[in-house]
């Protein structure tokens, strides 16, 4: 199958993918045929905390050649032409694809002293801040204030009068515009002042340690590199059979420039992009139909927060939905006439439904952008267009073993498509070139669903804690605890909500946590920092959080956890007394 798909000002064929791999971490399992995708369950923003990290480069910036790096003498010389490794380098690191990625590393390598370049094909900042993160971001907080402000009965709860508001179309489209060129603005200066050289073009391997870029059209020049970084991301995934006209059958690449809201919308797939835009759409006035390939809606949440989430974010809002269906076929509107949409059943694939409504928002995953990089030139084959790579981001070759001085990260190698996890692999990557070891622990990368209120989680869902608890022979347990009972919660009046914890009574281990609630999206990271850092519930229930906060959500969740040495220490005066009246 192949799939015509465009990257920023690029169209490129990509072989349509096989399966759709629900969950990450320890679990996982491969379901049903359609679409590219990597797990479901995490995400947050990344290049966001470039300004940051600029603020910490800057302070310790000073170029200098790490001894364990060897560098070599990095004055330019012409790369070997015979596919031969180079000797001598005119880089310590070049990176392929200037995205969160790309950027991250960018960032870490000068601060390690590394001389650094990076090409980019396209514009700086790559998906998340030209059509991803950045833009989805700016449209959400203004459902967030529409939603509020239309709210009635909340805001007369809070003893609040206000007019009837409303917005103007253009002037959110530019809020969302306004703040991708602010931040790729503050992208690309971070990485220029601190000496990264950009270099404009499309880049591609031509032989060990040796890269090509250039613009189309244009003749291209080499470099070489001790140390590549592919860094491309990803694209929109389109299933065969639907037609992309970007004007009523569309992708995120073009909703997020909001030139219009459809009255009625049909958005296929519900993970995270499908919902987001609900949140968006339904806030701005239209109806939201989904089609979902799976059994139910949001199949990658943990099953207790995706119940929970229709119940919030589905069921009170102007939304119905078809799950275990496939859009088979879509026809945008042409002639007056609408948009067309048929609908087989996923398993069967019998004709179910006709759907004519007046736009539809393509949401099904997304495709690694690696089509045109010279893998196949140093024996790398992808998989479903993914690099293939080690627990260390390094490229791994036809047969398996890692290639020398070569790495993925990001979007393009698949293991946790989300801005963050694409920075801290780049992060990583550039420590175990300094000569520290580094592997990145996906496993406490936090994940968050922007919606009102949000969704967010890290580790394992409810399920995949269960199977690796029965296949590795450990009790799983559950803590639970409610906004409804939190003060802060309740002063906003936004009490609706639930945090949710997943771990081993024996240890203590932390093994997944899921929120659904106001500022879920901040709150997380108390979690996956204990879980990042190999804290135990023991270690953190007696932390003291400030009072009225949102963080005694978590507070009174990790105070809800039942260990077993607790029980043990309950039980044993008791023991001590029988045996002593015995
Ligand atoms: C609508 C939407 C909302 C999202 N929201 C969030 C969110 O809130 N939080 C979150 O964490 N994630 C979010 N994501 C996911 C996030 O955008 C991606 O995970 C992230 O951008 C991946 O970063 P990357 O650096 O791997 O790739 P990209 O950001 O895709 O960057 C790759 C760059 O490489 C360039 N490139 C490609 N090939 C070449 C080549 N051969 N030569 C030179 N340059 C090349 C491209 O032009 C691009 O600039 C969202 C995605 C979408 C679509
Ligand atoms: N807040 C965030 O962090 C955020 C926001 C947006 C996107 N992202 C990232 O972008 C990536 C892509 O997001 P996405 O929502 O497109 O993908 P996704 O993988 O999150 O969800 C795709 C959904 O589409 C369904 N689907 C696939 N093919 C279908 C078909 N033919 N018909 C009906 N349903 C179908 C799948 O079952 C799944 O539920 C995600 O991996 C996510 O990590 C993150």
């Amino acid at each position: 199958m192949e799939a015509m798909l465009t990257c920023g000002n690029w169209t490129q064929t990509l072989g349509c993918v096989g399966k759709v791999r629900l969950g990450g971490g320890g679990v996982s399992s491969d379901k049903t045929v359609f679409g590219a995708h990597n797990g479901l369950r995490r995400s947050s923003s990344a290049g966001l905390s470039s300004v940051a990290k600029e603020l910490r480069v800057v302070s310790s910036f000073r170029r200098r050649q790490a001894a364990n790096v060897g560098a070599g003498d990095l004055s330019v010389r012409a790369a070997s032409g015979n596919g031969a490794a180079p000797k001598q380098f005119d880089y310590d690191v070049v990176i392929i694809g200037a995205g969160v990625g790309g950027h991250g590393a960018a960032l870490h390598a000068v601060e390690k002293g590394l001389k650094t370049a990076i090409i980019e094909g396209d514009v700086v900042g790559g998906t998340c801040v030209n059509r991803g993160c950045v833009p989805s971001k700016a449209l959400l907080a203004v459902s967030g204030r529409m939603r509020e402000l239309r709210d009635e009965h909340h805001l007369k709860a809070l003893g609040i009068q206000v007019g009837a508001a409303n917005f103007d179309r253009q002037s959110v489209a530019d809020h969302a515009n306004n703040l991708a060129t602010k931040i790729r603005g503050n992208l690309t200066n971070s990485m220029k002042a601190l000496g990264v050289d950009i270099l404009t073009g499309v880049g591609s391997i031509v032989a060990p340690q040796v890269v090509k870029y250039g613009k189309i059209g244009f003749s291209d020049k080499t470099v070489t590199a001790r140390n590549i970084i592919i860094a491309t991301g990803s694209v929109p995934f389109v299933p065969p059979g639907i037609e992309v006209d970007g004007k009523t059958v569309f992708t995120s690449d073009h909703a997020l420039k909001l030139e219009w809201i459809p009255d009625w919308i049909t958005i296929v797939g519900s993970g995270y992009i499908g919902l987001e835009f609900s949140d968006v759409y339904t806030a701005l006035g239209s109806e939201v139909t989904f089609v979902e390939a799976l059994d139910g809606l949001m199949p990658g949440f943990d099953p207790e927060i995706g119940k929970l989430a229709q119940r919030i974010l589905i069921n009170p809002r102007k939304i119905d939905y078809h799950v275990g269906v496939l859009a088979k076929k879509i026809t945008p509107a042409k002639d007056g006439k609408p948009v067309q949409i048929e609908l087989v059943d996923t398993k069967t694939k019998e004709p179910k439904d006709i759907l004519e409504v007046d736009a539809a928002l393509i949401a099904t995953g997304r495709s690694p952008f690696t089509k045109g990089l010279g893998l196949e030139k140093i024996n790398v084959t992808t998989q479903r267009g993914f690099v293939p790579v080690d627990e260390r981001m390094q490229v791994l070759d036809s047969e398996g073993k890692p290639v020398p001085h070569l790495y993925c990260i990001g979007d393009a190698n698949g293991k946790m498509m989300l801005a963050h996890a694409a920075s801290a692999q780049g992060i990583s990557v550039i420590e175990q070139i300094a000569g520290r070891d580094n592997i990145l622990n996906h496993n406490s990368v936090p994940a968050a669903c922007f919606t009102h209120p949000e969704i967010s989680m890290v580790g394992l869902t409810e399920p995949q804690a269960r199977a690796l608890g029965t296949e590795e022979g450990f009790k799983v347990s559950v803590a639970k605890t409610s906004f409804k009972a939190n003060t802060k919660a309740l002063a906003e009046n936004e009490g609706e909500g639930l945090a949710k914890m997943i771990y081993r009574p024996d240890t203590g281990e932390i093994l997944g946590v899921h929120i659904l609630g106001l500022h879920a999206a901040d709150l997380i990271h108390e979690a996956s920092n204990a879980i990042a850092m190999g804290n135990t519930i023991r270690d953190i229930k007696f932390a003291v959080h400030a009072h009225p906060t949102l963080s005694e959500v978590l507070d009174e969740l990790f105070k809800a956890a039942k260990l077993d040495e607790e029980h043990a220490a309950v039980e044993t005066p008791k023991e001590v007394l029988e045996s002593v009246s015995a």
